[in-house]
């Protein structure tokens, strides 16, 4: 294999926000270690997205008004198509379940903490939060999972990267919101945290914590760097969660939450999907052997399909 060096450096292409940034130093530190490379082999090439763009002018929008998932990863695959930039770091939990032809995403480090992280001044906890009391948050799921759990707290949208939001939050737009954990610990912040709100309470999001790593399909050279720092375990829960959400034909207009933990020898998969208003909530699980993962998160989404019944998604149209 023909290595990076200073000469020709491996470009790593990352979005700009402080945590993209800690995600694909991460990249570049794990990389290092594996190959005994020094970090100038190494080159970050920071991508602006049109997401990035559209997120600021539009900060109280939800994404889906905005142009969704996709917005955010475009430029970056064009780079790597491009050869622009080798490798490609990213939030697995942002990612759409196919990749373009030519591009593949097999390559996922250790995961981090998977919960979601309850950020507040005065509050310790969902549970502690009094009737109407305003709480932040821009994610579907995330506003879907508390109407349904606390119908009589009050949302206002709150989008941002994390230091907005936090701003936001001390500026008095809303009492509390939710943050990944594994955002937080990566840039340092955990002590934002004033709880980690267990998966009983709120199922994470589909690869929430998960950093994927993409190139392209012919570039051997990136397959055999990759391969030596892909962590499988995190990559046999994630087939069994992006499985799930392919099958539910998962856009960001549907609130969907799935996690996969391995537990005695297998894996145990857990599904929850929910109208956005929070008014209903339907929820499944799966015990899986690991080599069934496709299969199992397929069978746990048309088992919670049959019972959503027709209707169920009637706001789609909306
Ligand atoms: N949608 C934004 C996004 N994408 C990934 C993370 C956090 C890190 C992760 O889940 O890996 C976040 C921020 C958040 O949800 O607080």
């Amino acid at each position: 294999m023909t290595k990076p060096d200073a000469q020709t450096p491996l470009k790593i292409g990352t979005r700009g926000s402080p945590l993209a940034l800690a995600q694909a130093f991460e990249t570049r530190r794990r990389l290092m270690e594996a190959h005994r490379l020094p970090e100038d082999a190494f080159e970050i090439v920071i991508i602006k997205t049109t997401g990035d763009d559209r997120a600021m002018i539009a900060a109280d929008r939800p994404l889906k008004e905005i142009g969704g998932k996709g917005l955010f990863t475009r430029e970056i695959e064009d780079a790597l198509l491009s050869g622009r930039i080798d490798i490609a770091v990213h939030s697995m939990k942002d990612m759409p379940v196919a990749q373009p032809a030519g591009l593949v995403l097999d390559c996922y480090l250790p995961r981090e903490d998977v919960r979601d992280a309850f950020v507040s001044r005065d509050h310790a906890s969902i549970a502690d939060l009094p009737a109407g009391t305003v709480v932040g948050s821009s994610s579907l799921r995330r506003r879907a999972q508390l109407a349904n759990r606390r119908p009589d707290l009050a949302l206002v949208q709150f989008r941002g990267n994390v230091q907005t939001r936090l701003k936001k939050l001390e500026d008095g737009v809303a009492a509390a919101t939710f943050l990944a954990m594994a955002g937080l610990n990566r840039l340092g912040m955990s002590h934002v945290a004033r709880s980690a709100i267990s998966p009983e309470e709120m199922l994470p999001a589909v690869a929430q914590g998960a950093i994927g790593i993409e190139r392209r399909q012919a570039d051997a050279a990136a397959n055999d760097l990759l391969a030596a720092i892909h962590d499988g375990p995190t990559g046999e829960r994630l087939a069994a969660e992006r499985a799930f959400l392919a099958a539910l034909d998962g856009s960001c207009e549907t609130p969907i939450a799935g996690l996969a933990v391995h537990e005695g020898g297998g894996l145990w998969l857990r599904g929850e999907i929910l109208r956005p208003d929070g008014s209903e909530a339907i929820a499944g699980e799966r015990r899986l052997a690991v080599s069934d993962a496709a299969e199992a998160g397929r069978d746990l989404a048309r088992d919670l399909l049959a019972q959503a019944g027709a209707g169920f998604f009637d706001w789609r149209q909306g």
